[in-house]
């Protein structure tokens, strides 16, 4: 496949591989699997994307005054604490940029400035678009760097008239030093707050702070495959970690008896309890809020059986405490799903004592970049 070029390559960073054709991308990543994961068995070859472009549903964007006072928006820089403005990028759904440049646009014309960290000063630092791949509903939620929005409700109406597939419009105010952070909370401007996203035939409510997989298609082969992988029958209890807004275990509720869920956010909990009720489903299916290392441990404690964990956690991997857990309370199967295969590698040392790893398989979710996203199936050792 022909490489797209980017012009800001080198000052943005954001794509470590683009200077590889995507067949070549495919088996750089092929080759970094093996090295991290192969010890643990055979690594089954990548599942690459059909389009490597434009997959990104979530957009940030900075924003700032350059010495001219001019407004520009776009990335963090690599190497500065610059940012390197830009009107699109070939990873990012391109409504999601039209809109960015669209505020860039508004911002002029309502005579509002970016927020300045310095004088403290100004009033927007960054954008945040999230975009609906199979439903189209878009939400926009606009940080500032206080709680100053000079002429919100007309700056809301003159957005959604100029692009009217934006269904919802949040603000939130990031008063921290940290950049590309939401505010806890989030005022709604425009519509419900949150958007509706459909993924494997299940509908799910992304508010502003949720996780939600970045790669729409991606995802849905990754869902199938770690479900299948599963081996679930309808006498399981699944026990689904790390489980944000409850994508996994709804996608498998209809293959189970039960479905439990453990996730730390409480407002992607609110909305994996949202998203039960959205899909008809109220009984074999419950979403808990704390630590799973901790849940884990009590439910050790309790004697609790499950017969299969699907555990999805995030970059820094699964802790001790879940580990142990999960290695106590031994459920027949287990689905380790990563996104980084460094902290996969240093988990499956305490899993495999336990378990046989059964089949090591990658995925591309995010084209372009270093990162892979692997799924590893493991089924408990005899005794
Ligand atoms: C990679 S995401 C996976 C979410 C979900 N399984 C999905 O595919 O959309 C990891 C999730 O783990 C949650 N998380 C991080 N640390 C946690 C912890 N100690 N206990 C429970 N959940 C945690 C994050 O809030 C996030 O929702």
């Amino acid at each position: 496949m022909a490489n797209k070029k980017c012009p800001v390559a080198k000052k943005c960073s954001g794509c470590q591989l683009s200077n590889m054709t995507y067949e070549q991308q495919l088996e750089w990543k092929q080759k970094d699997t093996e090295k991290l994961l192969g010890s643990f068995g055979k690594v089954s070859e990548i599942i690459g994307a059909d389009d490597p472009y434009n997959y990104r549903n979530k957009v940030q964007a900075v924003f700032r005054s350059d010495r001219n006072g001019r407004i520009i928006s776009g990335v963090y820089q690599s190497s500065r604490n610059g940012i390197v403005g830009i009107d699109s990028c070939m990873l990012d759904d391109k409504r999601a940029d039209e809109i960015i440049v669209g505020i860039r646009d508004l911002l002029r014309s309502f005579k509002l400035h970016p927020y300045d960290e310095g004088t403290e000063r100004g009033f927007l630092r960054h954008v945040l678009v999230r975009v609906g791949k199979n439903t189209g509903e878009i939400l926009v939620t606009l940080v500032g760097g206080n709680s100053m929005f000079p002429k919100k409700h007309d700056f809301v109406k003159a957005l959604v008239k100029r692009f009217p597939d934006i269904t919802t419009v949040t603000f939130s105010v990031n008063r921290t030093p940290e950049m590309l952070l939401l505010g806890e909370n989030n005022e709604v401007l425009y519509g419900e707050g949150y958007i509706t996203d459909i993924l494997c035939g299940k509908r799910f409510r992304i508010s502003p702070h949720s996780f939600y997989q970045i790669n729409h298609a991606q995802t849905e082969k990754l869902y199938d495959y770690a479900i299948k992988a599963a081996k679930l029958t309808k006498k399981d209890v699944l026990l689904d970690a790390y489980s944000g807004i409850g994508t996994i275990g709804i996608i498998a509720s209809d293959y189970v008896k039960q479905v439990q869920g453990i996730e730390y956010n409480a407002s992607a909990v609110r909305d994996a309890v949202k998203n039960c009720h959205e899909n008809g489903l109220t009984r074999n299916i419950a979403f808990n809020r704390g630590d799973a290392g901790e849940f884990l441990e009590k439910k050790a404690k309790l004697g609790t059986h499950y017969d299969a964990v699907i555990l999805d956690p995030a970059r820094t991997g699964a802790d001790r405490k879940f580990l142990n857990s999960l290695v106590k309370i031994a459920p027949e199967r287990i689905v380790y799903i990563s996104c980084n295969p460094a902290t996969q590698a240093r988990d499956l040392k305490t899993l495999t004592k336990k378990y046989t790893v059964t089949d090591i398989q990658p995925f591309d979710m995010f084209p372009h970049t270093r990162h892979v996203e692997c799924v590893v199936s493991m089924s408990r050792k005899e005794e």
